[in-house]
């Protein structure tokens, strides 16, 4: 019998309450989206199989499938209705995501068709699924498959990993902290945009360089993806908010042009080897092309990458 969409409703990791399309298909309601794009499906991911999250009424129990099923819907409709691109390859791939993947894992991944989110130990993260910049942060990184392909390692990796947090920070944009919501230390997150020192980074238990002369060299997380990426993640934060950052001082241009123009550059002048300098003229690039070569948006740019010694 053919599937019947409806409207259904649940309560996520937080106790937060969450309203999503999902689908009637052979006698159980099922986390099934077939409004946006080609879908968008959230499985239970149990002994390394995908298995429907079902329920036998419209409100659904599971809190890291609700979390992670409606966070999709938000973030799909963020790329469709801010930059009008279909999904993570423009062309309406499915979304597909995995709740409780591994044992109390502490991390999300994208593998180049699913989103996977573990269920963190409760020391480090709660279930990650709990997170809307997590969602964000995972379906930027299949934008990013799909357009620049930026090689996951040193400058091009950190690149992709600020892209990731940037888009994370536009979805979730009540602030600039990455994993605000998921923390279970006590932290305010896990990355902040506005002020990366101000939080330390495990691996090398150093705060997060927020200046290129601070980036790390080391060999540690792919050449320091999720270190560096808060050195672009600054410039970005600078160009929407402004700022005076090292002496610079950096006139925002607000989180709508911003957007506009990272996107951009991602979608138009990056390519998968890029650096910092290759970012910085991408950005000045896209934003000539968006506001002109003597807008506030071209000088905001200029400044900010100017601020995080990027040249
Ligand atoms: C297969 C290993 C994981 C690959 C890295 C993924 S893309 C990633 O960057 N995950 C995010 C998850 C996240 C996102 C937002 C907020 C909190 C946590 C990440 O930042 N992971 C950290 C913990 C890391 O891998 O160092
Ligand atoms: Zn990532």
């Amino acid at each position: 019998n053919a599937a019947h969409e409806v409207t259904a409703f649940g309560y996520g990791v937080f106790g937060g309450k969450q309203m999503f399309e999902a689908s009637y298909i052979d006698g159980l309601f099922r986390l099934h989206d077939q409004t946006r794009g080609q879908g968008v499906i959230t499985y239970d991911y149990d002994n390394n199989v995908n298995e429907d999250v079902t329920s036998v009424s419209k409100m659904f129990r599971d809190g890291a499938a609700v979390d992670a099923h409606a966070n999709s819907q938000k973030t799909y409709d963020y790329f469709k209705n801010t930059f009008n691109r279909n999904s993570v390859d423009d062309n309406g791939q499915r979304l597909l995501s995995r709740v409780h993947v591994g044992d109390n894992w502490n991390n999300a991944s994208w593998n180049g068709v699913y989103m996977s989110y573990g269920d963190g130990d409760g020391i480090r993260f709660h279930p990650l699924a709990g997170g809307l910049d997590v969602a964000a942060h995972e379906m930027s990184h299949g934008v990013i498959q799909h357009t620049a392909s930026l090689i996951y390692r040193n400058e091009s990796g950190a690149l992709n990993e600020s892209f990731a947090d940037i888009f994370g920070a536009m979805v979730d944009r009540d602030d600039w902290i990455i994993g605000e919501d998921i923390m279970a230390n006590g932290a305010i997150g896990l990355r902040s945009l506005e002020d990366p020192a101000a939080l330390i980074e495990n691996r090398t238990q150093e705060p997060y360089p927020d200046h290129w002369s601070k980036r790390y060299t080391g060999t540690l997380d792919n050449g320091g993806v999720h270190i560096n990426s808060s050195i672009n993640n600054k410039a970005a934060y600078l160009v929407s908010e402004g700022g005076e950052h090292y002496g610079v001082q950096v006139t925002g241009v607000g989180r709508e042009a911003t957007e506009q123009i990272y996107y951009r550059a991602l979608s138009h002048y990056l390519t998968a080897s890029s650096n910092f300098a290759m970012m910085r003229q991408a950005a000045i690039q896209a934003a000539t092309d968006l506001y002109g070569s003597n807008s506030d948006a071209v000088k905001a740019v200029q400044q900010a990458y100017n601020a995080v010694g990027v040249y």
